[in-house]
């Protein structure tokens, strides 16, 4: 987030005035290099998120999917390459840009990442406080509408995330990542932790919402029922970068070693078996 801020390409369209082009690609990763000393965990990794998709990124543990993300929303400096969101080098954003981008994305992180002195329905405000200037009242009713929107009955906004099961916790995370009504969602494994119906119940939301709300979506996960469920395209991520992009039907018949082996072991064969019974 230095002085330097990318010119204004020919087409440049801003109606909201938040000095973003509204018709740029939501996400475009070039040539990313990323490093924690001589570990290098991505190599020139290309990666676009078209506007209005839900994306899954899989990869083998450790592939550095976190570490992509980190990298995205700004949490890791790369060490070499690329990242725009919505048109703008995140590198050269100034603060005022940087402050519009992190207006129009929400994140769900893999353990929700609330504050846990905080009611759940002070959680999600709290993005509303820092971002906007509406009134407590009008923040308070917002909250709870995004509490609603997450499935939540409205008598959790008075609970702190520890009186929350797993899935309330999560459900909570995404009700504070959609408080500023976001067009880029990311979620870090959001599955993880529930069972298979709460985790099809949380598929379900996700799309539903993504839908609705016409978001675009990134999404970590390992479980290949969402992938079947509510992707439209899946990065994979393995020898240190994006070596897939495709519909997830795609890439069962991909060559490459570690997705083959993601979708002819046991229980990928179990979910590709599934998914063709759903569908017949
Ligand atoms: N802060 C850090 N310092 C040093 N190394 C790190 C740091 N964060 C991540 N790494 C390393 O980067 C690599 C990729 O980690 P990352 O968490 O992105 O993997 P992942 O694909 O998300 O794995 P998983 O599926 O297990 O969550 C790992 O080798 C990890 O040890």
């Amino acid at each position: 987030m230095t002085d330097r801020e990318d010119p204004q390409p020919q087409g440049f369209v801003d109606l909201d005035g938040d000095g973003l082009d509204d018709n740029a690609i939501p996400i475009e990763v070039k040539g990313l290099v990323s490093r924690f000393g001589d570990n290098v965990i991505h190599e020139n990794l290309d990666l676009t998120v078209k506007r209005g998709e839900v994306l899954g990124v899989v990869g083998g543990s450790g592939a550095g999917k976190s570490v992509l993300l980190n990298s995205i929303i700004g949490l890791k400096q790369p060490e070499g390459g690329s990242v725009k969101i919505f048109g703008q080098d995140i590198k050269y954003a100034k603060r005022r840009i940087w402050t519009s981008i992190e207006r129009k994305w929400g994140v769900l992180f893999q353990q929700g990442a609330l504050f846990s002195s905080l009611t759940v329905r002070e959680n999600v405000a709290a993005p509303l406080y820092e971002h906007t200037r509406l009134s407590r009242r009008e923040i308070e009713k917002l909250a709870d509408l995004k509490i609603a929107m997450s499935g939540l009955p409205t008598r959790a906004g008075a609970l702190k995330p520890a009186e929350l099961s797993g899935g309330m916790r999560k459900r909570a995370g995404l009700a504070r990542a959609l408080a500023l009504d976001p067009e880029l969602l990311f979620l870090d494994e959001p599955t993880a932790g529930l069972d298979p119906i709460g985790a099809a119940a949380f598929d379900e939301l996700i799309k539903d919402l993504s839908d609705s709300l016409d978001l675009t979506v990134f999404m970590i996960t390992h479980d290949l029922d969402s992938l079947y469920t509510i992707t439209d395209r899946v990065a994979v991520l393995a020898d240190k970068h994006v070596v897939a992009v495709a519909p997830v039907r795609e890439l069962e018949h991909s060559d490459h070693p570690w997705i083959k082996e993601y979708f002819l072991g046991p229980r990928g064969r179990a979910a590709v078996k599934a998914q063709r019974h759903v569908k017949a």
